[in-house]
């Protein structure tokens, strides 16, 4: 879903794909819940998102297929100028649920209000000794534009030591958030304490 607020050069930008993208959704990917996960509360005392919910594989995983698109609110990321969402404020900034889309244009897409099963991915840190998956960019075929998904890691000898082996049926899918997104955690935890 594209927010109102996005400018027409940017919803031109997401139209234009890298000629090294080769990550897709296909033309033919089902509409509502995927087989292939399941959404579950963690139970496990010792997970760190202990009584959050998690993302769990339904069914085996194949190394470096799609597992879910990642839908939320395409918005414009730049909170120097056209961040703003309709009401004036800037709803997207505080968002755990936020990831880039296209820097070079600032667009990212938020999952915080609006979203699928990808919104519940955790972070492997505390979780697993690795990643299982990856959010990438990829090509959505259905609506010509850049995507974003959740995919698992690719096979092959560097990646299988990242966790690139395919998931279980049942294992907790994990991704990395990234260190960034932990240090501005530790950052703002820390301004909320002065
Ligand atoms: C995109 S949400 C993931 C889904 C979330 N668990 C839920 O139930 O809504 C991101 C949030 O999940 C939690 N989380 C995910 N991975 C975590 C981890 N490894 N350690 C601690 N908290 C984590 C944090 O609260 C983070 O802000």
């Amino acid at each position: 879903m594209h927010s109102p607020v996005l400018t027409k050069d940017q919803r031109q930008a997401l139209k234009i794909r890298a000629p090294d993208l080769a990550a897709e959704i296909p033309p033919n990917y089902p509409r509502g819940p995927s087989a292939l996960v399941r959404i579950l509360p963690i139970e496990d005392t010792s997970h760190p998102a202990y009584k959050q919910a998690g993302l769990f594989a339904a069914r085996p995983i194949l190394p470096g297929s799609l597992i879910v698109p990642y839908y939320g609110i395409v918005h414009p990321s730049d909170p120097s100028t056209s961040s703003h969402d309709a009401e004036g404020g800037r709803e997207h900034e505080k968002s755990d649920y936020d990831l880039w889309l296209d820097r070079d244009a600032n667009v990212a897409v938020d999952a915080e209000k609006a979203g699928n099963e990808a919104r519940f991915v955790n972070d492997y840190r505390g979780a697993s000794a690795r990643p299982n998956a990856e959010f990438r960019e990829c090509w959505d075929r259905r609506t010509g534009e850049k995507g974003m998904g959740v995919f698992a890691l690719p096979a092959g000898k560097a990646s299988v030591k990242k966790g690139g082996s395919g998931i279980k049926k049942g294992e907790e899918i994990l991704v990395s958030y990234g260190k960034g997104f932990w240090e501005q955690r530790r950052l703002e935890s820390s301004e909320t304490r002065q």
